[in-house]
């Protein structure tokens, strides 16, 4: 059965698009998996039920004002309907986010996106990449040149559009997180690790057949 891959992301001026792009033609790479993407601010009944269906929500908005967008945050409130029943309990989550400046306060993004998968019992996947552009011989086209691990930190100059900002290596970083949250989606679901947790005793994740002795 194909690993259903979402992409849930907003963008006001195409910078977000782009990226949620490369993050789609990332994971739809991975063998076996299907991307779709999903943009919150216009949300129809089958959205919402391609996010229900989805193994994996990848999560991308713009940082405005240090934060997620309005409209992102508007879907945020929307998915407490589903929070409620637990709808997307030990679904796989990741996330991104682009902002014009260097650092531009992208972490509090992320961390709102991380906060927001946990609060739905999601499994948040890191980006797994070393830092790049961090040395004497690192450079702007190093992948992950931002330096995040909590997710993909892009940045887009403002007098350019989603044509050409953000650059190519912010975009190599986000196909590499796509392909990363298919392939654990994938291992998920036709491993069924979840059941693991699923057995254990109530309320306590039993981990001890997974720890060497
Ligand atoms: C209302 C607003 C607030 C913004 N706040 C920030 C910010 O806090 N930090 C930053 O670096 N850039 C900020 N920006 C710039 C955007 O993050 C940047 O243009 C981004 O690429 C927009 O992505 P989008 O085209 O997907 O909307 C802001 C832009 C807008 C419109």
């Amino acid at each position: 059965m194909a690993v259903q891959i979402a992409i849930a992301y907003h963008s006001g001026y195409g910078h977000t698009e782009a990226l949620a792009r490369a993050v789609h033609d990332g994971a739809g790479r991975e063998p076996g998996a299907i991307a779709r993407m999903i943009d919150v601010s216009e949300m129809s009944e089958a959205d919402w039920a391609l996010l229900n269906a989805a193994d994996a929500i990848i999560f991308g908005s713009p940082t405005y004002m240090g934060a997620v967008s309005g409209p992102f945050k508007t879907f945020m409130d929307a998915t407490s309907r589903i929070w409620l029943d637990r709808g997307w309990q030990d679904k796989v989550a990741a996330g991104f986010t682009v902002s014009s400046s260097q650092a531009g306060d992208k972490f509090a993004t992320l961390s709102q996106l991380s906060t927001l998968a946990a609060q739905h019992g999601m499994i948040w996947v890191s980006l797994g990449l070393l830092p790049g552009n961090n040395s004497s011989t690192g450079s702007v086209e190093d992948i992950n040149r931002i330096g995040a691990s909590i997710g993909v930190m892009a940045q887009a100059n403002g007098d350019q559009g989603g044509d050409v900002a953000p650059p190519q290596s912010d975009r190599r970083t986000a196909a590499l997180l796509g392909a990363r949250v298919a392939e654990i989606a994938g291992r998920l679901k036709v491993g069924g690790q979840v059941a693991l947790i699923d057995d254990a005793p109530e309320g306590q994740a039993d981990l001890s057949t997974s720890v060497p002795a």
